[in-house]
């Protein structure tokens, strides 16, 4: 099988394998790029394979640099943009179900693509767009199904987050999960906790995001993983309502969040909580409390609430909304959020120096605490948003 219309990032990189193969290497693009430009999907990155050991490779090159030269990847930089060429290796150890102990290099483009997790991530394609298909992959890619390279285990004990990958494939590409992979996920689910937790949190979030996550969920529940992802274990039940909701259809990890944290029934603060467990940023954490504080007023939704969530966290909530069929049409929360009268403290026109210069207040906590009933007022349209009006209400009220 050949590609005719490569896509540009493999034009442009096709002159790094051409000097490898000149020289009398082989070299191939390896890995997502070629899985995804099969199935007609966009590409971001190609990985280039190559039989010349990392030495052979940076005397080709003019400049390279040593990115990862333990396991074999040199970055080239004589062509624009950086590459990254990663010789053709096996492993061996993996004692700790998440790296090899050792890597060798070897000739072999078989012996490479023999250790990768999934036939549809195990083809390559030369230079020319002709592809070499060693595992079966291809056919797997037209019989849209998800399967583990060679045997299953073996590949899940040389890396246990593969486990997580083959159901985000699933859910991501809408595939179905092969039957022996699937029970050798369920024999070896328990090695998750062996895997650092920033790692699974990636591929759960690609699993919720993908274009069949319902597929992806039904498998992660299956396979009982969720029992080794921290606290899911508590939370089969919320994971199977989540499982069965019809057209599950969200735009960003901050709605991930939300809805788990509404389907888990935890309070903000708590959902917060298992995020950190999660190791989620600080940012996000705040953001998945304010979005799920404003979920629990839907649809009823005061400038207070409107005010203090803002309007992209509330297209959020909106979005799980949804699946309590609590949502308002977009226009009609955009309509309500522009109309507020101040959008931010900083909008308000008045300010701690104003009180010091024209009512002779003292620096002090009085000044935050008068600003902060104005700014009350203002929001509630109870006054004007005008200098003037606020100073006059100020002085003669406050
Ligand atoms: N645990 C892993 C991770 C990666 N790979 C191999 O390395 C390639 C590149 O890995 P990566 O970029 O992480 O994944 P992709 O398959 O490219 O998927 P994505 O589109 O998410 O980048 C994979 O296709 C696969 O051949 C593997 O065998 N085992
Ligand atoms: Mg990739």
């Amino acid at each position: 099988m050949k590609v005719i219309n490569l896509p540009q990032n493999f034009i442009d990189a096709r002159p790094i394998l051409e000097q490898l193969q000149k020289h009398g290497y082989e070299a191939y693009f390896v890995g997502g790029s070629v899985r995804d430009t099969l199935l007609e999907t966009s590409i971001n990155d190609v990985d280039i394979a190559t039989s010349a050991y990392p030495a052979e490779v940076k005397n080709i090159f003019k400049r390279t640099v040593d990115t990862g030269i333990k396991h074999g990847t040199v970055m080239i930089l004589d062509h624009g943009q950086g590459y990254e060429v990663t010789t053709f290796r096996t492993e061996s150890g993996y004692q700790d179900f998440r790296r090899p102990d050792s890597v060798t290099f070897v000739r072999s483009l078989k012996e490479d693509l023999k250790r990768r997790d999934l036939t549809i991530n195990a083809l390559a394609m030369d230079p020319q767009g002709n592809i070499i298909d060693l595992f079966g992959g291809l056919n797997d890619l037209k019989a849209k199904t998800i399967k583990a390279v060679g045997q299953p285990a073996a590949r899940f004990h040389e890396d246990a987050l593969r486990m997580m990958r083959a159901v985000r494939f699933v859910s991501q590409l809408g595939f179905t999960l092969d039957n022996q992979t699937r029970l050798a996920i369920k024999e070896n689910a328990p090695l998750l906790t062996k895997i650092a937790v920033e790692r699974i949190h990636v591929e759960w979030i690609k699993l919720m995001l993908g274009k069949d996550p319902q597929k992806g969920l039904n498998e992660f529940l299956k396979t009982q993983m969720f029992q080794y992802c921290l606290s899911f274990k508590e939370h089969e039940e919320g994971l199977k309502k989540i499982a069965q909701l019809s057209n599950l259809n969200l735009h960003s990890e901050i709605a991930v969040w939300v809805l788990i944290g509404h389907f888990f029934g935890l309070k903000p603060e708590e959902t917060g909580q298992m995020l950190r467990e999660w190791k989620s940023s600080n940012e996000i954490i705040a953001d998945v409390v304010k979005a799920q504080k404003a979920l629990n007023h839907f649809p009823v939704l005061n400038p207070q609430v409107l005010y203090q969530t803002g309007l992209p966290l509330l297209l959020v909530a909106n979005q799980v909304a949804k699946y309590e069929n609590n949502a308002l049409p977009e226009a009609t929360l955009s309509d309500w959020y522009n109309s507020l009268p101040i959008k931010s403290k900083k909008e308000l026109q008045l300010t701690g120096t104003d009180l010091i210069k024209n009512l002779e207040f003292k620096p002090g906590p009085q000044i935050g605490k008068t600003i902060n009933s104005i700014e009350q007022l203002v929001l509630n349209g109870k006054l004007p948003n005008k200098k003037e009006a606020l100073l006059h209400y100020t002085k003669t009220v406050m």
